[in-house]
């Protein structure tokens, strides 16, 4: 099979394209190829596949081999990948998702370069029962969740995945992999959920670590910085436009008040092209 490894801020993935639909072994493939000991080595496997309804439709396999309703990261390495390839001819393309339904993808080209990629990310879902969390209401705002005898306050956002933000005193020192594993399963989230650990530094700038359902610490995660910027405005903690800093780098997150959209701009790099044996 031949894949190109790719990464958003070092939320690598196995990018494969030309499979006409997704294979029916692609959770057993993705447990073996994103093993970084006996695999390629990924967060994620990424199949690019034909749509009726976008130019072409992602669909992302955790390394767990659990299947992800949307991947922000995920989608700016799949709209450089097919427009490096000259797969589509515009700079604005629509790649379809499962979770999250046709999105607009926005590429800023530079000299045939592809230097960022601007993805509108829709309307974040706030419903408690749609996101899914086990709270009937409207919004769930600084609720209390508790683990393990500790409590802490959260706010659950769905970007077509399900996202929980907890703020702490300082993101970037926060013991994850002690407080992720625990939370990702925790009995309210139906679904399970990714889980944000949020330090607000300004009103235009947020530190954030995440713990991804499915991959445990990642180095970025676009839907978690998206979640993470709409329960800063919601908390009243930033202004409707900010940098969030990933362990991997940052993006830049809007969540439009016109349209109610959240946009997200950040790179996408190629890292190698190659074959295996499946
Ligand atoms: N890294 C991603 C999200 C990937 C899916 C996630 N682990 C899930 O299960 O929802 C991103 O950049 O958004």
């Amino acid at each position: 099979m031949e894949f190109t490894k790719m990464h958003g801020l070092g939320n690598d993935f196995i990018v494969v394209y030309g499979e006409q639909e997704l294979p029916a072994n692609a959770p057993e493939l993705a447990i073996a190829l994103c093993n970084r000991f006996f695999g390629i080595g990924a967060d994620g496997l990424v199949y690019i596949l034909p749509s009726e309804r976008g130019d072409y439709m992602m669909r992302i396999m955790n390394s767990d081999g659990s299947e992800a309703e949307q991947c922000g990261n995920a989608i700016r390495c799949v709209s450089k990948y097919v427009y490096d390839r000259g797969l589509v001819s515009s700079e604005q393309i629509v790649i379809e998702t499962i979770g999250a339904g046709e999105q607009k993808v926005t590429l800023k080209v530079n000299d045939g370069v592809v230097e960022t990629v601007t993805v509108d990310m829709g309307e974040p879902v706030l419903a408690g029962l749609q996101i899914p969390v086990a709270i009937d209401a409207e919004s769930v705002l600084d609720q209390t969740i508790e683990a393990d005898g500790r409590e802490f306050r959260f706010t659950a956002v769905s970007m077509g995945n399900p996202h929980c933000v907890i703020y702490v005193d300082d993101a970037v020192t926060f013991d994850l992999a002690a407080w992720g594993p625990k939370l990702e399963v925790h009995p309210l989230f139906p679904r399970k959920v990714n889980v944000e650990f949020a330090t607000v530094r300004s009103r235009s700038h947020v530190d954030m670590r995440v713990w991804e359902r499915g991959a445990g610490p990642t180095l970025a995660c676009g839907t978690g910085a998206c979640a993470t910027l709409v329960s800063s405005v919601l908390n009243g903690l930033t202004d409707r436009a900010a940098k969030i800093s990933l362990k991997g780098g940052d993006l830049e997150i809007e969540w439009n008040e016109a349209d109610n959209h959240v946009y997200m701009t950040g790179p996408a790099e190629v890292v190698y092209t190659g074959t295996v044996s499946i």
